[in-house]
């Protein structure tokens, strides 16, 4: 190996990297992360951290509005105080996480990397070496090709806003979308979310999605479908949305949220010998690009797997794994978890009822659990959850609803991956009460 300056150089230092980096300088190699922006990537520093931290006092109002007549309502957040906490909180994150990976032994480079070649790397004029390659460079946001398009904001500059705007209008019916525009709207900001289809948020349940979309508006979101936008202009210090239909939305911030795209242009994969496509890196079953000392991990892949951050962290320990040759097996992901930050959150894991209902090997069943543990649910009486069960009685999916639904959907995918039976939940003693044991408790009389 003394032939090149690393035995594992990685692009990117987000989840999809550092793990695999940390494993295998555990593993006595020589390791490089190069970064050119923030150290720990997207989500530590502008996307899940800094969104939870900053709907944190929302979910507490959220909580609140369930004791209507009990608790005292009048309750506000201070959004210029809480953006303080944010970079307070979410600010050291980056440095500690670079002092963690040098303490380890790790070569830090910032700057911008460009393959060579195979074996070579270059980063602002200087060039490194390295036995094997690991792509980990994320995504970003897509911009709308339109008129105006100058004028829209990332979900990034979202999370740094010292001001919360009066009226603002989201791009796009997804993910961040959703998430964003819950926190605005509980602030007292017009917020208007424009979708070019008439389905919002697509991949999860419907019936939960429709619930959402009914909480948000009666909350006071403006929901316009079928609607392309097509330009934005500047009106003083307002701007006004246009679509081809002809709908006009005046407004103080817009967030393009069309949704992420794959870095890999200007990072010299055709160099390398590195096969891409606009979906992202393609790599065979080993994590591999066409080039097989180049691994590539995390959002930059081109794979129908969801682009989280637990898919990146499995993705990286794959790969180290993979190349200590503690596991030279084929990857194999388990079922993985998604969650929707809303308030309401909508989590999902496994067999979906859509699925189900194309497959006569399994049952849905709707449990109602907000309305039946009603002195562990805290009010939420509309919370509620579809499980699939296979012929086998197994629990193979569930849909949540619910202001829990992340947390408990953890139970249900270790459920799932385990593929419990009711006879196998009688064999533990969990603690009580807490929403998790009332679902627990519904979920084994549901598997008998
Ligand atoms: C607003 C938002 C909220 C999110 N919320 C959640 C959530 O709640 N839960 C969840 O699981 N996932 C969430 N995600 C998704 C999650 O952030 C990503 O799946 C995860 O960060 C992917 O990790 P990664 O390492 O592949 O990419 P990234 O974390 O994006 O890291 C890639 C890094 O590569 C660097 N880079 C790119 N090109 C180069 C180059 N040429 N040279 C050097 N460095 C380079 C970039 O600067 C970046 O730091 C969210 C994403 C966003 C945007
Ligand atoms: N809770 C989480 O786990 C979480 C949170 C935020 C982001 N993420 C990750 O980030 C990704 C990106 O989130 P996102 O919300 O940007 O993407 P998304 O794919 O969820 O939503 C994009 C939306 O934009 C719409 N759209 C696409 N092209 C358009 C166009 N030309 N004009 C108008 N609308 C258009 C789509 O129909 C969709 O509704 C997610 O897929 C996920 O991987 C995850």
């Amino acid at each position: 190996m003394a032939q090149y300056d690393y035995d594992v150089t990685f692009i990117g230092s987000g989840h999809a990297a550092w793990h695999a980096a940390m494993t295998l300088r555990q593993g006595d190699m020589k390791v490089a992360i190069i970064e050119k922006d923030t150290i720990a990537g997207t989500c530590t520093n502008f996307g899940c951290n800094p969104k939870i931290l900053l709907e944190g006092p929302f979910e507490v109002l959220e909580e609140l509005g369930h004791y209507k007549g009990i608790l005292d309502q009048d309750v506000n957040v201070h959004w210029p105080s809480l953006m303080e906490y944010k970079k307070k909180v979410i600010n050291p994150m980056s440095d500690g996480l670079k002092q963690m990976f040098e303490h380890a032994g790790i070569d830090i480079h910032m700057g911008h990397g460009i393959l060579q070649d195979a074996h070579t790397l270059e980063v602002e004029g200087q060039t490194f070496t390295s036995d094997k390659f690991v792509v980990a460079t994320g995504q970003h946001s897509n911009a709308l090709d339109i008129k105006g398009s100058e004028y829209t904001h990332t979900s990034r500059d979202f999370m740094d806003m010292e001001e919360m705007p009066k009226r603002i209008t989201f791009i796009g019916g997804g993910i961040i979308t959703f998430e964003f525009a819950s926190i605005a709207v509980k602030t007292g900001a017009e917020v208007h979310i424009v979708s070019h289809s008439d389905e919002v948020l697509g991949g999860f349940h419907r019936g939960h999605v429709d619930k959402l979309t009914g909480k948000l508006e009666a909350e006071g979101i403006q929901f316009h479908y079928n609607e392309d936008t097509n330009e934005i202009a500047k009106d003083g210090d307002s701007y006004i949305l246009k679509t081809e239909s002809g709908l006009t939305l005046e407004t103080d911030y817009v967030v393009d949220a069309t949704g992420r795209v794959p870095n890999v242009s200007g990072i010299g994969l055709e160099n390398a010998g590195v096969k891409f496509t606009k979906k992202g890196i393609q790599v065979d079953e080993y994590l591999r690009t066409a080039q097989p000392n180049i691994y590539a991990s995390g959002d930059v892949l081109d794979k129908a797997v969801p682009k989280l951050t637990p898919t990146a962290t499995f993705e990286s320990d794959y790969i180290a794994a993979h190349i200590l040759g503690i596991n030279p097996e084929p990857l194999k992901y388990p079922a993985i978890p998604m969650v929707l930050y809303t308030l309401p959150r909508l989590s999902s894991i496994g067999v979906t009822v859509e699925e189900a209902k194309q497959d006569d090997r399994y049952t849905v069943k709707t449990i109602p659990f907000g309305e039946r543990l009603l002195f562990e649910y805290k009010n939420e009486t509309e919370a509620e959850m579809d499980i699939i069960i296979d012929d086998q009685k197994r629990l193979v999916g569930a849909e949540i609803y619910g202001n829990d639904a992340a947390d408990l959907i953890n139970v249900l995918t270790f459920a799932v991956n385990q593929k419990v039976t009711a006879q196998d939940l009688s064999t533990m003693i969990f603690a009580f009460p807490s929403p998790s044991s009332g679902v627990i408790d519904l979920l084994k009389f549901e598997l008998l």
